[in-house]
């Protein structure tokens, strides 16, 4: 498999008009490879063995914030990267989850082929099925760089996008809440 992507991006190369066999490009295929399949590592894991059972009883129904998770992601348009960082919040409804384990939800989907809004979707979607919560909300602060080194190259726009499930959908002060909380 690395070998295969490594002998596409050799072929890549060439076809941009450059060496493949010069020194400081011998070992990129390789390289590339490796790199790009780090990139994609979303796609062999999930959510249950990433969470690995770090689900645990609480009784607190107060919202719990985890903010400014840093994102790495790639655009499914154009492969290349987006950046920024990600804000999950949800109200306990009996368990609670790991701390560590929404940076790997966000990990294991920013590490696969995305736009932004499905990637916010897909990590409240697998936020509420770990953890059965009253609500789930995530916002997702990103830059692209097909934006801006390429296409309309505007340096300092950013996208923001938001999934609200359950109380942070129907309660205006528990959005309201959430939103002060992360401003
Ligand atoms: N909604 C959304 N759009 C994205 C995301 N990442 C990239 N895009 C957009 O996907 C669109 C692809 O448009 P196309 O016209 O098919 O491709 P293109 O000619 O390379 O587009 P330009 O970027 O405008 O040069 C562009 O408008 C990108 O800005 C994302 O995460 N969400
Ligand atoms: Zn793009």
């Amino acid at each position: 498999m690395s070998d295969d992507i490594a002998e596409h991006y050799r072929q890549i190369i060439s076809a941009l008009g450059e060496d493949p066999n010069r020194e400081g490009l011998r070992d990129t295929p390789k390289r590339a490879a490796k790199a790009m399949q780090f990139l994609n590592a979303g796609y062999s894991q999930s959510l249950d063995e990433i969470v690995n059972g770090a689900v645990f009883e609480s009784q607190t129904d107060e919202m719990v914030l985890v903010k400014d998770i840093e994102l790495y992601s790639m655009c499914e348009h154009h492969l290349l990267p987006f950046i920024g960082k990600c804000h999950i919040a949800y109200l306990p409804n009996g368990k609670v989850l790991g701390l560590s384990k929404f940076a790997r939800i966000v990990d294991m989907f920013a590490r696969r082929m995305q736009i932004q809004e499905n990637l916010t979707r897909e990590i409240a979607d697998a936020v509420q099925e770990v953890t059965q919560a009253t609500g789930v909300a995530v916002v997702i602060e990103a830059r692209h760089l097909c934006m801006m080194m390429r296409g309309v190259e505007k340096q300092n726009s950013s996208m923001t996008s938001s999934v609200m499930l359950g109380s942070f959908r129907s309660n205006q002060a528990t959005r309201q809440e959430f939103l002060m909380l992360i401003n």
